[in-house]
């Protein structure tokens, strides 16, 4: 069995929880209320910026050019195709990019940017893969099952789409390579980086779901 199969193994159940997500579930039916996926647009391009960081980062510190290629190019996509993808949602519904990053938002950009700058970049690599593989196991089972007349389809094309799909291929399968040279107790926390990441994945859709806010701002009227 491919290590990456034992990966998706392990996280199945929060693969399942997501799929169940009231997000996901909104967003497939198109009935996702407008400024929900605002909201978790606003978190995302946030986070897009330090998941190409963190990309750029496994780059660097990659053996060999392929893969260092591949991270670069990943994280040159992430900036310029998804960024796209947000500014034309931006522009339809007329809104500024105005948000600061919610608390769930800044567990997750902070684990990866920490994994990619503390960890070995084996580590930061299996961290980064859920980003991918997720988000392709998410936007097909979306597509297979989404409304006709959905306002958020070029989201669901991007995600469920053969240029996505071959990048979370071509990352599936660096962390094969990569791990097939690693001892048993480094494949191990390349595993529970990629069931942490998952996780976030889960509370990122939760968290925009949610409008999650920091706690202790409206109370006290502190400035994030
Ligand atoms: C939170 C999150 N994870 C993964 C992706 C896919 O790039 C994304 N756009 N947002």
């Amino acid at each position: 069995m491919k290590f990456t199969d034992q990966l998706w193994k392990e996280i199945e159940p929060i693969y399942k929880a997501i799929l169940e997500l009231p997000f996901i579930t909104e967003l497939t039916a198109g009935i996702l209320p407008e400024e929900v996926f605002l909201f978790y647009l606003k978190q995302d391009t946030l986070y897009l910026a330090d998941f190409s960081r963190a990309l750029s980062l496994a780059g660097v510190r990659s053996q060999g050019s392929d893969h260092m290629n591949s991270f670069f190019r990943f994280a040159a996509d992430v900036a310029v195709v998804e960024g796209q993808l947000h500014e034309e949602y931006y522009r339809e519904y007329g809104v500024a990019m105005d948000a600061e990053k919610s608390p769930s938002c800044f567990a997750y950009t902070n684990f990866l940017l920490s994994t990619a700058t503390t960890k070995d970049n084996v580590i930061s690599i299996a961290a980064l893969l859920p980003c991918f593989w997720i988000y392709r196991e998410v936007g097909l089972e979306i597509y297979k099952q989404a409304s006709k007349h959905n306002p958020y389809s070029d989201w669901i094309n991007t995600y469920a789409g053969e240029d996505f799909n071959e990048g979370v291929n071509e990352a599936i399968s660096i962390t094969n390579a990569v791990a097939e040279q690693e001892p048993e107790y480094r494949r191990e926390q390349m595993s529970d980086a990629f069931v942490k990441s998952t996780e976030l994945e889960w509370m990122f859709w939760k968290s925009a779901y949610e409008q999650e806010q920091w706690p202790l701002r409206e109370a006290y009227n502190f400035k994030g």
